[in-house]
Formats: C-alpha cells, sequence, structure tokens
C-alpha cells in the first residue's frame, strides 16, 4: 500500500528524481553532517535533524532497511568555511576556560538529550571524528601526491586536480562565498586544507603527528573518512544544510574523487548517489545562526512552554527546502495543532468501538504519495487530520491508521497525553497542581458569572508568570 514511487530532490542535478537504491538487498545508506560540538545546537541547526530522521523514516515507511551515520566534530571546523579563522572547538574551550574534551563531552551530551527529546531516531552509530584520525591520515596520504601540495600551515587540495569541481554549488562566476582566498600560496582560490598544521612555536589541545606535521585534520575530510569507513563510497544519500552546498559537500565531494580515482570510469561519481539539503529555518535577523550571536535553543522554548515535539510538527508543517520563519505565535500554533492531534487520538482510544463503514486505504495511499513527493509532509498532515475526524471509519481503524502514519510523522501521538503538552514556562513561580487548581476555581466562577473573580483569578496566575489562553480552542490551557 506504500506504493508510490519514492522521488527525492537531488542537488547534484537541481531535480526531482526517482530514489533507486544502490544495493537492492541491502539496508539503505545515509550519511548525516552532523553538529559541531563547539555550543549548543540551535533550533535551525535541529532543523537539519529533523529532516535527515524524516528521510530515515520515510524510507523505512517504503519498507526499505536503513543505515544512518551522524558524525560529531569535536575537531577541525574553522570559524570560516573559507578556510579562515581559529578552530571553533579551540576557541570555545580558551574563552569558557575548559579543555575541548570537556566541551566537546557536554554540548554532545546536551544535543544527544535534544535528538531524543525530538523524538529523532537515534542514527546506527554516531561517529566522532578525533576517533578517525589515524584513517583522516591515511586517507591524505593516499590522495597526497596527485592530489595535494603542502605550505607552511598545511596540506593543501588542489581542486583543478579533479573533474568539475564544486558542480554541487554551481560556481560559475568568481564571486561566489567560497572564493574567498585568505591563505597566500594557494593555487586556486577554493583549495582547501586537509591537515592544518600546528604553527611552529604554538601547541593546541588536540595535535597529531603526521606525515605533514604535527596538527589536525581539516573539517571537510573527516566527513569523507567517517563515510566511506562506515558506508563506503558511493553510498545513497548524504545530507546536511544547504549552507553545507557551496563549500563544505563540494570539498567532501573532491576528496572522494581524489581517493577512488575513479572519475574516468565511472563519470559523475561523488561518492554519494543524492545529495540532499534542508533550508534554514530563519528569523526577523535572517538564517538563524550561532556566530551571530543570539540564538534559540530547544530549552529556550521549552522554557517558554513550548513542548519539543510542537517544534518537530513546525518543521513538519513546511516542507523542508522551504525556508521555515520561526515565530512565537508560530510556535503557539503548532503546539495548539499537536494539542489537536493528541486530543483527537485520546478521543478514539476511550470510543466504544463500532464497525467501520469504509476503510482507510484512500488515506493511505495519499499520505503515501504525500511523502513519496520529496517528503512532502505539509501535505501529508491533512490527511492525516481528515482520516481522525471520518466517522465512517470506526474509532479503531482511524486510531491505528494514524499510529501506522505517525511512524513516519514521528509525532508520538499514541504516547503523549494532554498533561506532558502543558509545559510550565520557567519563570512560573507557581507549579502545574496549582495552576490546574486556580483555573478550575476560575471556570467554576465564569460558569456563576462571577466576572470579577474570574479577572482576579487570571491576574493572580498573570503574576505568577502564567497567561491564561480564554482564545485557545481547546479551552485547558495556559502558557507563558
Ligand atoms: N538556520 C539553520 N537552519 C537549518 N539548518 C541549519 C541552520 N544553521 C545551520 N544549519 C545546519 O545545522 C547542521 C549542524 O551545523 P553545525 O553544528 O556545523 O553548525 P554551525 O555551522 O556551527 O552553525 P551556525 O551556522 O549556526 O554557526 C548543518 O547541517 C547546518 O547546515
Ligand atoms: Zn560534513
Amino acid at each position: 500500500m506504500n506504493a508510490a514511487p519514492l522521488k527525492l530532490y537531488n542537488s547534484l542535478t537541481r531535480s526531482i528524481e526517482p530514489f533507486v537504491p544502490i544495493d537492492p538487498a541491502g539496508p539503505v545508506r545515509v550519511y548525516t553532517c552532523g553538529p559541531t560540538v563547539y555550543n549548543y545546537q540551535h533550533i535551525g541547526n535541529m532543523r537539519a535533524f529533523l529532516f535527515a530522521d524524516t528521510l530515515g523514516r520515510v524510507l523505512r515507511w517504503k519498507g526499505y532497511g536503513l543505515k544512518h551515520i551522524i558524525n560529531i566534530t569535536d575537531v577541525g571546523h574553522l570559524t570560516s568555511d573559507a578556510d579562515a579563522g581559529d578552530d571553533k572547538m579551540e576557541k570555545a574551550a580558551a574563552t569558557q576556560e575548559k579543555s575541548i574534551w570537556e566541551i566537546a563531552a557536554h554540548y554532545t551530551q546536551v544535543f544527544k538529550a535534544d535528538v531524543a527529546r525530538l523524538n529523532i531516531t537515534p542514527p546506527a552509530q554516531w561517529t566522532v571524528a578525533t576517533a578517525y584520525v589515524p584513517q583522516m591520515i591515511a586517507f591524505a596520504q593516499r590522495i597526497a601526491a596527485q592530489h595535494c601540495y603542502e605550505l607552511d600551515s598545511g596540506l593543501y587540495f588542489d581542486v583543478s586536480s579533479v573533474p568539475e569541481y564544486g558542480r554541487l554549488a554551481r560556481q560559475t562566476t568568481d564571486a561566489g562565498e567560497s572564493r574567498i582566498d585568505p591563505v597566500g600560496g594557494k593555487r586556486n582560490p577554493q583549495d582547501f586544507a586537509i591537515w592544518r598544521k600546528t604553527p611552529a612555536g604554538e601547541t593546541r589541545q588536540m595535535e597529531w603527528d603526521s606525515p605533514w606535521g604535527r596538527g589536525a585534520p581539516g573539517w571537510h575530510l573527516e566527513c569523507s573518512v567517517m563515510s566511506n569507513a562506515q558506508l563506503g563510497h558511493p553510498f545513497d544519500i548524504h545530507t546536511g544544510g544547504i549552507d553545507h552546498r557551496e563549500i563544505h559537500h563540494p570539498n567532501e565531494i573532491a576528496q572522494n574523487q581524489a581517493f577512488c580515482g575513479c572519475t574516468d570510469a565511472e563519470p559523475g561519481f561523488t561518492g554519494a548517489r543524492m545529495w540532499m539539503h534542508n533550508n534554514f529555518l530563519v528569523d526577523r535577523a535572517g538564517k538563524m545562526s550561532k556566530s551571530a550571536g543570539e540564538f534559540l535553543t530547544l530549552q529556550t522554548l521549552v522554557d517558554r512552554g513550548i513542548h519539543p515535539l510542537a517544534y518537530r510538527l513546525m518543521c513538519l508543517s513546511a516542507h523542508y527546502r522551504s525556508e521555515l520563519e520561526f515565530t512565537w505565535e508560530g510556535a503557539i500554533a503548532a503546539q495548539t495543532r499537536l494539542k489537536r492531534l493528541v486530543q483527537s487520538i485520546e478521543k478514539l482510544r476511550a470510543a466504544p468501538d463500532k464497525p467501520s463503514r469504509t476503510s482507510a486505504d484512500g488515506y493511505r495511499s495519499r499520505f503515501d504519495e504525500a511523502l513519496s513527493d520529496d517528503l512532502n509532509t505539509a501535505r501529508a498532515l491533512p490527511v492525516l487530520d481528515e482520516l481522525l475526524a471520518d466517522k465512517a471509519l470506526s474509532p479503531a481503524d482511524r486510531f491505528a491508521a494514524a499510529e501506522a502514519f505517525d511512524a513516519a510523522l514521528g509525532l508520538e501521538l499514541a504516547a503523549l497525553t494532554r498533561a506532558d503538552l502543558r509545559v510550565r514556562p520557567a519563570t512560573a513561580t507557581i507549579d502545574a497542581v496549582d495552576i490546574e487548581a486556580k483555573l478550575a476555581e476560575r471556570r467554576e466562577a465564569r460558569a456563576a458569572k462571577d466576572f470579577a473573580r474570574s479577572d482576579a483569578l487570571r491576574d493572580e496566575l498573570a503574576a505568577a508568570g502564567v497567561e491564561v489562553m480564554d482564545g485557545d480552542p481547546l479551552g485547558w490551557d495556559w502558557k507563558l
């Protein structure tokens, strides 16, 4: 029944293509560029992992096995993607007066907790960059003679040594961001360091011996090595945020081509069959970004009374290739939408059963078609709404179909309760039980038309940090 052909947008060709697994018998192999653990991940970063999870869930919905790898970048990512600046990890350690290992451990743990709160399926393996340094050196050694050259600052990849460098980014002019050329002596402006030597007289917290001196691997090298080690090249799908389409992924591709030495025998080889990118989460200031200073974490949302899965639903309500603008109104609307879903499911569970007069197959096909059309979750969600409201279907059949749909959506619809969604704002000076008691008292006052008492209770709650939402059609809510 999940039979619509799966089509996905491939950034390499800038078109929607049928998905054809490389190995029809084995699992689909997917690699996702993971977080750089020098700071908290903001909700924009989490959008990238929600997208990768949706891809994985849809692949499983379509009946495929899945081997998904996400890396943890704990070394090598510079403050500028164009090969300039400090290592983000070294810089964070210096400003926070901690060791890099402490920094990495802390932010990795918080990131994984957010992954769990968003119900993102953990990958088959979290590959940690510093655990792959010997493989990175071996990879670099194999391509060094034909594709690299040494400067004082490191070993550089010569992008003119591979065919069609930058095809993914569609770089046709000198104006592209990646043309920035901050390192003197490069052969081509886009050449990048695959090994950065520690400057003479300095020591870094993270450095290793290599044939090119003590130093650290380049960020681009890391993903080529870890994807190859875990999945083998070529694998099926490589994902990341759309910023990676410009520099990071073209550089991975160049290294993969150099490593396999196969571009004559296999024209078009990039290391992955498809490259997929999610668009940005933006706010009024533009792309949400750590470098820009202010950003929102999942915890910020929770502190303001928004459930993590409401953020997941917010992301699912937009297509992953569209920009998504974050607003608090939007987050509250997503929370209300999630509540409605949970409420419907709770009602179905409690309802006495009776036979269906029709079948849920039509909904299932439409839901499947939407997901199969380049993961169009925005179009799949209304099918779920319609299914839940269809009285010709028995409560049990609606419940079963909704639960099956949720395997692809990951909203935990069958497990969530209304009570879970009452997230107490962090600033509230009153606990959930007292809030409920005051709300009940207020409902009674209103029923008795004692509006003075009702207003007084609302003001008391407001003073304690809780805003009563009279406009909430579900009637059982409060927020910051
Ligand atoms: N605003 C955003 N919306 C969606 N995805 C994003 C956004 N910002 C970054 N990403 C993606 O998040 C993932 C993790 O990125 P990483 O930890 O390397 O972040 P970063 O580049 O340090 O973040 P920032 O750009 O905020 O400084 C990457 O796939 C990246 O493309
Ligand atoms: Zn990467």
